[in-house]
């Protein structure tokens, strides 16, 4: 089996004469926690729509959960978890109604979705929550649903779009455990951030600058070839070297 989830080769991405992802080649493997990180406007989302089959590149290609980027993103639709702040659950659905959603949307049975239900809930420690509405839920709690019902369907692969926004660092500990938890199962993690906590719990971290990945490493092999005593230090060290402002 391949090893690798991701794999891409010059990817790049115009609107018009502006480049706004500009060649880049990396590869993610499986289990992987792969954090995506880059100041406002650095291509992050544009890049994270091409890998899920949402746009098409201009130019170079790449592959996700073995299917090309071009020629299958179909298949990536159906074969990926996908989450972010802005678009995770159905407010005005109970706890129970929006995984059977999301279970059904993914191609699962009833019966599977109905079993699986049970477990994720009682993982979660949510059993009693099973029928509040979504919309009832603390912010933190919204946020390691959502995630759960990304995995639902045991994708190889889920997208993280900065899925911790607003909470403290507390609650965004106890979202981590989720994903090593699902990062244990096999299931890579490709996870944008702002918070530089984060990228420290990341086996690597991508920094993008312009539209071009600058650094790609691990955390703590990015503090040795920059000198700096945390990520943050990293982050803003090459951050400060966009030409693109916020
Ligand atoms: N459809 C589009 N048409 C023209 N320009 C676009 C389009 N989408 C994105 N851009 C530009 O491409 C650049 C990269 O945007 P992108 O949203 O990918 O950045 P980002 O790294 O995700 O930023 P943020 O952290 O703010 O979400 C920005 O300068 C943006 O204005």
């Amino acid at each position: 089996m391949n090893d690798k989830v991701i794999e891409t080769k010059g990817l790049t991405k115009r609107f018009g004469s502006f480049t706004a992802v500009d060649h880049i080649s990396f590869e993610v493997v499986r289990g992987e926690i792969f954090g995506f990180l880059g100041a406002n406007g650095a291509g992050k989302t544009t890049a994270m729509r091409m890998l899920c089959g949402l746009s098409r590149p201009t130019e170079g290609g790449g592959t996700v959960a073995g299917f090309d980027i071009v020629r299958q993103s179909e298949q990536i639709k159906r074969n990926i978890g996908y989450m972010s702040q802005r678009f995770s659950l159905y407010e005005d659905l109970k706890v129970w109604e929006n995984i059977r959603l999301f279970g059904g949307i993914y191609g699962m049975g009833s019966r599977q979705i109905a079993e699986k239900t049970d477990r994720v809930l009682r993982r979660l420690g949510f059993a009693e929550e099973r029928n509040t509405l979504v919309s009832a839920l603390p912010l933190g709690w919204k946020q390691k649903l959502a995630f759960s019902v990304a995995i639902f369907h045991e994708p190889r692969i889920v997208f993280l779009d900065e899925p911790t926004g607003g909470v403290d660092p507390a609650t965004r500990r106890q979202f981590w455990e989720l994903i090593y938890d699902a990062s244990e199962r096999g299931i890579t993690v490709f996870v944008t951030t702002h918070y530089m906590d984060e990228a420290e719990y990341c086996n690597r971290v991508s920094i993008m600058v312009d539209g071009a990945i600058r650094a790609l490493d691990t955390p703590a092999n990015l503090k040795r070839t920059f000198d700096a005593p945390n990520m943050d230090e990293v982050f803003h060290r090459l951050a400060r070297e966009a030409k693109r402002g916020e």
